[in-house]
């Protein structure tokens, strides 16, 4: 986010530029227990990038019609995508941090750069080798699940370009527990209509939102800190699967632990949930399964953070 100028806002940018980079650096991580995934090769690095600046200089634009210090969002356009040919990092972080700091760079008028990217997620499919299936080097599939996405604020200091806020996610991931998932003991009173449940069928959408502590470890995968959405969403998926819990709200607070616990490297970790609990319609039985139906909205949604200072109460 762009922070007012003199109490006022005042930005302008361009959103949506497809950057569709081939070949990019491969990403590797450091393996953590609960996930099978190590890196990725980047054959496609695809982002949908929104690009916003800001600037004293940009008053008069807006006041006086003068376009004179006005970087036509059409050549911000032209700029994002003709250096993105020139990462040769393997983050997202990385490629945004390389966009805003050479815009800055070259537009002296602009003081501070908000850039976001949510990686449009191409898989390799699997074809026959020599041991069996392998991934595929040439073709890939675009993925409608659950997608990534990075946003940086980056500013003019003393020491050249510096990277004020930062913040990644994984947006849209939808999981349901057939099983295992109850929901009673809430208040009571004449308002009440929803049952206590001690077994339903939970679904819920998750964004997880996570910071780190030093934002190098974002932006260089080299230095083998990087936290890839994957492992995120696979500790998400070992939580749920292990966990029977009385609510999404201490559900995504024990996510929340063991994600921090796991990396080291990050400060915060955030959600916003929603409830999608399927409605029943023919109860389960142990012989026969049951039958369930879309809910109808409203929808329940809840947010939360936790920080190491969590961490530490619950380890103490
Ligand atoms: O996990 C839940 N938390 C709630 O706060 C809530 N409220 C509700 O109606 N169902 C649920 N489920």
């Amino acid at each position: 986010m762009l922070e007012p100028i003199n109490g006022r806002t005042m930005f302008y940018g361009k959103s949506d530029v497809l950057t569709y980079r081939t070949y990019a650096k491969p990403l590797a991580v450091t393996p953590v227990p609960e996930s099978s995934f190590t890196g990725c090769d980047n054959i496609i690095f695809a982002h949908n990038i929104t690009f916003a600046v800001t600037g004293e200089a940009f008053l008069p634009s807006f006041s006086e019609g003068d376009n004179s210090m006005v970087v036509a969002t059409d050549s911000m356009k032209n700029f994002i995508l003709r250096n993105t040919a020139d990462y040769t990092g393997s983050t997202t972080e990385g490629l945004l941090q390389l966009l805003s700091s050479r815009f800055l760079d070259k537009y002296d008028h602009v003081t501070a750069v908000s850039v976001s990217a949510d990686r449009l997620p191409f898989e390799q499919v699997m074809v026959p080798g020599v041991e069996g299936l392998k991934q595929s080097h040439l073709v890939l599939r675009h993925s409608n699940n659950e997608s990534y996405s990075a946003s940086l604020t980056i500013k003019r200091g003393e020491n050249g370009t510096e990277v004020i806020a930062h913040e990644c996610r994984l947006k849209d991931l939808q999981l349901i527990k057939v099983s295992g998932s109850s929901f009673y003991g809430f208040v009571r009173d004449e308002y009440t209509t929803l049952p206590e449940s001690f077994d339903r069928p939970l679904y819920i959408f998750l964004n997880i939102n996570w910071t780190y502590s030093d934002v190098q470890h974002a932006l260089d995968g080299d230095l083998g800190q990087y936290v890839a959405s994957e492992q995120v969403r696979d500790i998400a998926h070992n939580a749920f699967h292990e966990l029977n819990s009385p609510s999404i709200q201490s559900l995504i607070y024990q996510i929340g632990l063991r994600v921090l616990s796991r990396f080291p490297q990050l400060a915060t970790v955030s959600f916003e949930s929603n409830n999608r609990t399927w409605e029943t319609i023919v109860e389960p039985e142990e012989t026969k399964g049951g039958v369930f139906t879309e809910p109808r909205p409203p929808y329940g949604f809840q947010g939360f953070s936790v920080s190491r200072a969590d961490l530490a109460g619950e380890t103490a």
